[in-house]
């Protein structure tokens, strides 16, 4: 295993990642599963306690094997990249939507999601610094130019036009224009009815990158 720039080259074969995502990726969204139960159960305290000591039974068991950080963005040398962590994309991360980017072309991209109650804010509505981070993600990806280089958000601006209700949205990101290691994107989720957040942000190459 080597690491470049935190990328970690690791030549796990691209069979092998499929094994590994066919078992893990049920499991995470298990998990989603778990944590909405979790919200909005109403069974009585005395079978959460049950619940309880059955999810502390599976932790131990996952525990069993671990790695000893964050997962990291890895690749191989079969051209397959993964970032199972990832807070916004990461098939194994049940904090994750997660958010399955669509890139139309380079510096173009959209996205669907369904919110549930786990990204609740204000009654109702999606926690504004929820939909921050998924428009930073979708933004650093369409910077990204088709993963074709590396960007760092530098400084992202969010204008906050009406509340964002759970439920589907979609999210819509596109490079407004660039200058030397910088890169505007333009962004914004919305319901039906149109945006509810507007984005800016200018995202950097960074210098140890060129
Ligand atoms: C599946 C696998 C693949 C997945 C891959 C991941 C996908 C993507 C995931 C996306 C995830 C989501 C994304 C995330 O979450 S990214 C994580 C959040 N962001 C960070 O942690 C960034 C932290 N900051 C830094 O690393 C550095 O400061 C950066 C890299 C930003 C600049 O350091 P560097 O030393 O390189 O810069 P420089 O001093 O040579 O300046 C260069 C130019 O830039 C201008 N400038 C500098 N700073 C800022 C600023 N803050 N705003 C506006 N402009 C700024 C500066 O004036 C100059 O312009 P000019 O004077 O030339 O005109």
């Amino acid at each position: 295993m080597s690491e470049f720039g935190g990328f970690i080259q690791d030549e796990v074969a691209n069979d092998e990642l499929d094994r590994i995502e066919a078992a893990y990726g049920p499991l995470a969204a298990a998990v989603r599963e778990l944590v909405d139960a979790t919200i909005r159960s109403t069974v009585p305290p005395e079978e959460a306690a049950l619940a309880l000591a059955e999810v502390e039974a599976v932790v131990k068991r996952l525990r069993a094997q671990q790695m000893p950080g964050p997962a990291g963005v890895r690749f191989n040398s079969e051209g397959r990249a993964w970032n199972w962590g990832n807070a916004v994309v990461g098939l194994r991360n049940a904090i994750a939507p997660p958010l399955e980017i669509v890139h139309v072309r380079s510096g173009l991209a959209h996205a669907n999601v369904d919110l549930g109650a786990a990204y609740e804010g204000p009654p109702g509505l999606v926690h504004g610094g929820a939909t921050a981070l998924l428009l930073d993600h979708i933004m650093g990806e369409t910077a990204a130019a088709a993963f074709t280089r590396v960007t760092f958000t530098g400084t992202l601006t969010m204008v906050y036009r009406r509340g964002t209700p759970l439920g589907p949205l979609r999210l819509d990101a596109r490079i407004d224009r660039e200058e030397g290691r910088k890169v505007w994107v333009v962004a914004s989720i919305g319901d039906e009815e149109g945006p509810t957040v507007e984005a800016e942000g200018i995202f950097i190459i960074p210098r140890w990158a060129t």
